[in-house]
């Protein structure tokens, strides 16, 4: 479903990505793991097309990213930082919009709204104009929006955060739910906790490189750790002391 095979990418003499390949399979919710600065949104800003690599390749469902970038786009579903919406419009107005926007019908578009309405608890977002949001409520409709015409790959980055527990816990059973065969769901976060709860396999990025890939299980196994924190933190110490990442070009 997704194939990323030796992608680097560097901004000017800094590389924010070196060398990084692995695969992410369909029916998989596949978490993308690091620490600030670990080169995870260049990763995932690179399969949404937003970004060329400087070398390498990502094809998602078998296109690639630079030579089908149109195709890519259809394919896939991007919840990132910019939580941008037309303040004077109401969440119905905007869902309708983007689902025109993707060829749905009308009755199409109404049918997904009161299905996304059922699993995002969209509520009261859909008649209140988006100016009026609290953080929570916009995520909630900025996801909605993502997954309007039903993508096969979701992207989430950091789709998580200044979310409070009642948003977090609605977005995380969300997330759950989209395990599907058919399906991909490529989750990017910093917090350890959410992606033991909701990741099959992880990947750990850190300062550009892949330190790690594995079912959960496995990495605790390989570190003998008790939780992934303590995983991760074993794993980013251990590249560490072996001279860490070098990043310049
Ligand atoms: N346009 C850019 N120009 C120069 N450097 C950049 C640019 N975008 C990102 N970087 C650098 O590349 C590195 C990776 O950034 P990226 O945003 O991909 O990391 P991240 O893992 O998503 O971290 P965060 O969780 O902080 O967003 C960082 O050191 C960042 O400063």
């Amino acid at each position: 479903m997704l194939d990323i095979q030796h992608l680097s990418k560097s901004y000017g003499q800094f590389l924010a990505l070196r060398d990084v390949s692995f695969q992410a399979r369909d029916g998989e919710v596949f978490g993308l793991l690091g620490p600030n600065g670990a080169g995870k949104t260049t990763l995932l800003r690179i399969l949404a097309t937003l970004l060329r690599p400087t070398s390498g390749t990502v094809t998602v469902g078998g296109l690639d990213t630079e030579r089908h970038a149109e195709g890519v786009r259809r394919l896939i579903g991007v919840v990132n930082g910019g939580m941008g919406l037309p303040a004077r419009l109401t969440g119905r107005e905007i869902l309708r919009s983007f689902a025109e926007l993707y060829g749905l019908s009308r009755e199409q578009a109404e049918a997904r709204i009161t299905e996304l309405d059922a699993r995002l608890e969209l509520g009261r977002t859909l008649d209140t104009r988006a100016g009026e949001y609290s953080t929570g409520m916009k995520q909630k409709v900025v996801i909605a929006r993502a997954v309007i015409h039903d993508p096969a790959v979701l992207v989430l980055d950091e789709a998580a955060s200044g979310l409070d527990i009642f948003a977090r816990r609605t977005l995380l059973d969300f997330v759950a739910q989209t395990r599907a065969p058919g399906r991909l769901t490529l989750y990017s976060t910093h917090v350890m906790s959410e992606a033991e709860e909701v990741c099959d396999r992880v990947a750990i990025l850190h300062e550009g490189q892949l330190i790690v890939l594995g079912s959960i299980p496995e990495i605790l196994a390989r570190t003998g750790e008790r939780s992934l924190e303590r995983a991760f933190f074993e794993l980013v110490r251990s590249v560490d002391a072996r001279g860490g990442a070098a990043r310049a070009v």
